[in-house]
């Protein structure tokens, strides 16, 4: 396949934006509840986090170099910003949101939006972004009541389910022949509404039905994901493994038994345990000192729950949140061990473009703190039929794995976005 031309940041005119963050009394509803119609731009867990739109600056990536040239850009435009800051909280001043593509072929973006309103810890600010030439006014925080979706249908995308079946059990016969330790396997569906899709109404939907998820919005990816790939606070990096699966009844009593027999399932641990190898193993260079759990716990969502394993680390030198994003993608909770083949692997079998999904998706300040997620538990809005999204899962498959019980699992994993698109 051949790759964009890449950008090149150092020659890119960067925009001099003014940006100015100053706290707001008074404001209860919830970030989401802000949104215009267009160009939404959101991470947000627990009500707190980051809402934007507008564009200010954006610069679309892709090739084999973009995360340094997202970094290069992103480093070049922050120095010539003249910043007010009377916030100072995580995320206040300038900000960029991003999302990347799974493959460097895929294309990514980062976008400055023009308004940003944040939350954290009970305050809420707004931050302007605007040329030095046309300085904005602060917003009315308006409220805005979605469209509901309305009528929609889902129907296999790339491949059928029983297809996908076949795929995984050929992956099984793989990892037995001793080809790849570990591959995960992804699949989507596509849902079609009548009329143009509302991005704000799933969204909603996903942030009050999963709050312990990082709900986000770029560019028409929207979704609610359980995975921190990483986040850098003052010197501290965390990031949240997940890996191996179980979905939930429904019945708190079955349930608990079900976390049970995940957190002792060895089929589970050993697919938990390469996810957290890799990110141990590329976050090393980065930290002074690392603790890495011995024993993951068992994270509940309403849908599904995780074997799920909180490292974290003193960072060790001046490596941004997306500079740690861009070592840990991909990891082996997405891709598989060892990676390359892995890789290889999804390409030769997979059969479909991930575009975003699986990739990182967050966001940035200026002085490189910033959270980044994987893009799971999500769809795709089409950009040539907004009545149209593609919604992805995938299954981790090691050699004890079950092409039935993968199906079932990967049904689970589309149910968030299923239902948010509902009525
Ligand atoms: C690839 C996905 O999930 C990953 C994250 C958590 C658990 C996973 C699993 O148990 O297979 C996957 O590795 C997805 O949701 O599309």
């Amino acid at each position: 396949m051949s790759l964009p031309d890449p950008v090149e940041p150092s020659r890119t005119a960067v925009p001099h934006l003014v940006v100015r963050s100053h706290p707001v009394e008074g404001v209860s509803a919830q970030l989401m509840d802000h949104l215009p119609a267009d160009g939404a731009l959101a991470w947000v867990r627990r009500g707190d986090g980051l809402v934007g739109w507008g564009v200010a600056a954006r610069l679309e990536v892709a090739g084999s170099n973009r995360f340094a040239d997202a970094q290069a850009w992103w480093k070049t435009l922050t120095a010539a910003a003249v910043v007010r800051d009377d916030v100072g909280a995580p995320g206040s001043g300038l900000v960029c949101f991003g999302s990347f593509g799974f493959t460097d072929a895929d294309p990514g973006e980062l976008v400055v939006p023009e308004i940003i309103v944040g939350r954290r810890g009970g305050t809420t600010w707004v931050t302007t972004v605007s040329p030095a030439s046309s300085l904005a006014a602060p917003p009315d925080l308006v409220v805005h009541e979605p469209e509901p979706v309305g009528e929609i249908a889902f129907a296999d995308g790339a491949r059928s389910g029983t297809a996908w079946s076949a795929i995984v059990a050929d992956a099984v016969k793989r990892i037995t022949g001793g080809e790849v330790d570990k591959v995960v396997l992804a699949r989507d569906l596509v849902a079609q509404a009548a009329r143009p899709i509302d991005l704000r109404w799933p969204l909603r939907r996903l942030a009050a039905a999963y709050p312990n998820c990082w709900t986000f919005s770029v560019d028409g990816l929207i979704g609610a994901t359980p995975e921190l790939l990483v986040r850098r606070e003052k010197g501290l990096i965390t990031s949240r493994v997940l890996a191996g699966t179980i979905r939930r009844t429904g019945d708190d009593a079955h349930d608990l038994a079900l976390a049970a027999s995940l957190a002792r399932s060895s089929k589970d641990l050993e697919e938990h345990e390469f996810a957290v190898r890799s990110v141990a193993d590329a976050l090393k260079p980065h930290c002074k000192s690392m603790n890495v759990p011995e024993t993951p716990f068992v994270l509940h969502l309403p849908n599904v729950m995780h074997l799920a394993s909180d490292v974290a680390g003193v960072a060790a030198n001046g490596a941004s949140a997306l500079g740690l994003a861009a070592a840990l993608h991909p990891s082996a909770a997405v891709c598989g061990t060892p990676t390359d083949v892995a890789r290889d692997l999804i390409n030769e079998i997979e059969g479909m473009s991930r575009g975003r999904y699986a990739g990182p998706v967050g966001w940035l300040d200026a002085s490189g703190d910033g959270e980044w997620g994987i893009a799971l538990r999500c769809g795709q809005a089409d950009p040539r039929d907004p009545a149209r999204m593609r919604l992805f899962a995938g299954c981790g498959i090691v050699a004890g794995s079950d092409p039935e019980a993968e199906l079932a699992e990967s049904n689970a994993k589309l149910v968030p976005m299923r239902d948010a698109l509902g009525d």
